[in-house]
């Protein structure tokens, strides 16, 4: 079974149609990277899967659910947005932690989940700083790690992917948005969405 089926999903905002069609299946452990010129659809995409934008037509699945009317929170994803939106008066420690303190994770489960995300994205020397203090990719890689702690489902990042290893960076352009479903990566695949302007 496919961990996130798209069946010929169909999205406009008015008249205007933005995404017209889109068939895609992926893996768990399967990485796969939206690649597409400017304002073609690739956010939209994304907050459909998340559940934060409604669905003109079309089906998604994820594991054995038709999620079309599952609400965001229902849906177990992490969602990177483009701005990052990071708390600016806390640390990157405490940004990675708010979620799980907020839900009551204890303390010990919590440092053992900033060091395994800390280590993945190696941001571990930067853990004691705040937003202000870290560079535009720092910045990201935290925003990726706040999500990433979770361990969700399906992760989607409307911006380029900071982690990519040298077998993903052959498929994968440069300044690509893309989303990995689960957190491990096994094999990559490309879609490229064309844009209809
Ligand atoms: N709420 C909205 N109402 C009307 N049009 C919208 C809305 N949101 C997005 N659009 C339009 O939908 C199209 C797709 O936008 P989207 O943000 O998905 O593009 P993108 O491929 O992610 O672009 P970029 O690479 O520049 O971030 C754009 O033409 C955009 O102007």
């Amino acid at each position: 079974m496919s961990a996130l089926m798209i069946r010929d999903l169909h999205k406009s905002y008015g008249g205007l149609e933005i995404l017209a069609g889109i068939n895609l299946e992926a893996r768990t452990g399967e990485f796969v990277a939206l690649v597409g010129p400017s304002g073609c659809g690739k956010s939209t995409l994304l907050a459909m899967i998340a559940g934060l934008e409604t669905v003109t037509s079309g089906e998604i699945w994820i594991g054995d659910r038709l999620v079309n009317s599952v609400q965001p929170k229902d849906r177990d994803i992490a969602m990177v947005f483009q701005s990052y939106a990071l708390y600016p008066t806390m640390t990157v420690r405490q940004n990675i932690t708010f979620g799980m303190e907020s839900r009551g994770v204890p303390k010990a489960e919590q440092a053992e989940a900033v060091k395994r995300v800390a280590a993945l994205l190696q941001i571990e020397q930067l853990l004691n700083r705040k937003p202000g203090q870290l560079s535009g990719g720092q910045r990201q890689r935290v925003a990726m790690g706040r999500a990433l702690v979770r361990d969700p489902n399906c992760f989607c990042s409307t911006s380029r992917c900071p982690i990519s290893t040298p077998s993903c960076a052959s498929t994968c352009a440069p300044k690509s948005r893309s989303f990995t479903i689960a957190s491990a990566r096994r094999r990559c695949t490309s879609l490229t969405i064309r844009s209809r302007r």
